[in-house]
């Protein structure tokens, strides 16, 4: 984005995308900040900052030169793309849509196709990071797809994250996000099964957090999420639906490719035993609650 007049759009306003919205609207680098997301009133207060809003992703994508989504799945995704006044009716030569989403190769792949047979450009940019991440604009972004479109991007990228990658054709940048994630909510299942065990075996949980943290499996979201555990409290910041889902999609490419991922399997069936409880809107730190049935 070179241009800085650019006017852009963003479709879905949950946990990441009010953040990520809301800081390109601060950077003040763009024309206009157009906001949609399906429950219409959640787009108020973006607007009463300044965001304009449109009734349809149609309305966003054909009003703006690029709009980014950032939505909850695959479902979601195409949702916005292929339904009743989807972003396919707002697409035009030229125009960029950049879906920042958790998806699979094959949905972002199908997008992808879409957009770029109605004379639009298409960038895959997932991203790691959370919440607060999000809010301070310290994502880390996946790119792939379209490079012109990507590099177009850059503005937004250094807006939304600390640091984006460019991983090559439209698929790449899914699959990255997949591992990264699978290795995280691997890692998220071992540590709360130590937690538990090291309760119930008598071991105080913040001696075993002390210990972790200063060796060499310290890292930052065993810290964080630690003490969330130990008072068995998980507001959510990256909601625990969405993390099953994403070792969902990541064990079907294993799948695909024939490559045995037997921890990720582990970690999944406690993803889903906690999402049986309940716990599927809570952070992902809820699967902890999984190692508390008897
Ligand atoms: N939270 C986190 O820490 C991170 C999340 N992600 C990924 O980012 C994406 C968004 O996550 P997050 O913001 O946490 O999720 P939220 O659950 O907070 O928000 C989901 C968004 O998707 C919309 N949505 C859901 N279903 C549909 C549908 N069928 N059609 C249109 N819109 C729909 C919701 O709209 P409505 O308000 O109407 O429900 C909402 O805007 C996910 O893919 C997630 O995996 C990636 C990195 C970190
Ligand atoms: O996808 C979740 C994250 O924290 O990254």
């Amino acid at each position: 984005m070179a241009d800085a007049k650019l006017n852009v759009g963003f479709l879905g306003l949950g946990i990441m995308g009010e953040a990520m919205a809301r800081n390109l609207l601060k950077s003040g680098l763009f024309a206009s900040v157009t906001v949609w997301n399906r429950t219409l009133a959640k787009c108020q207060t973006l607007v009463s900052e300044g965001a304009k809003m449109a009734e349809t992703p149609a309305a966003v994508v054909s009003s703006c030169d690029i709009t980014f989504a950032m939505l909850a799945d695959p479902d979601a995704a195409l949702a916005a793309v292929f339904g009743d006044n989807g972003v396919l009716k707002g697409i035009s030569a030229g125009k960029g849509y950049v879906d920042m989403s958790t998806v699979d190769e094959a949905t972002s792949t199908k997008i992808g196709e879409a957009v770029t047979a109605a004379g639009g450009r298409f960038v895959e940019g997932p991203v790691s990071g959370s919440k607060k991440p999000a809010i301070d604009g310290q994502l880390i972004i996946m790119g792939a797809g379209d490079k012109e479109l990507y590099e177009q991007c850059q503005p937004a990228f250094r807006v939304m994250g600390k640091k984006s990658f460019y991983l090559g054709a439209t698929g790449a940048a899914a699959r990255m996000k997949l591992v990264v994630n699978m290795v995280m909510g691997s890692m998220m299942g071992a540590f709360c099964e130590g937690m538990a065990l090291a309760e119930k075996s008598g071991l105080e949980q913040t001696a075993l957090l002390e210990i972790l943290g200063l060796g060499a499996m310290a890292n930052p979201m065993f810290a964080l999420k630690g003490p969330a555990i130990m008072s068995r409290s998980y507001p959510p910041a990256f909601p625990l639906k969405h993390q099953q889902k994403d070792l969902r999609l990541a064990l079907a490419l294993g799948d695909s490719l024939n490559q045995p991922l037997p921890v990720a399997a582990a970690a999944n069936e406690s993803f889903k035993a906690a999402k049986a409880l309940g716990r599927g809107d809570d952070d992902f730190a809820a699967v902890y609650e999984a190692t508390q049935q008897k």
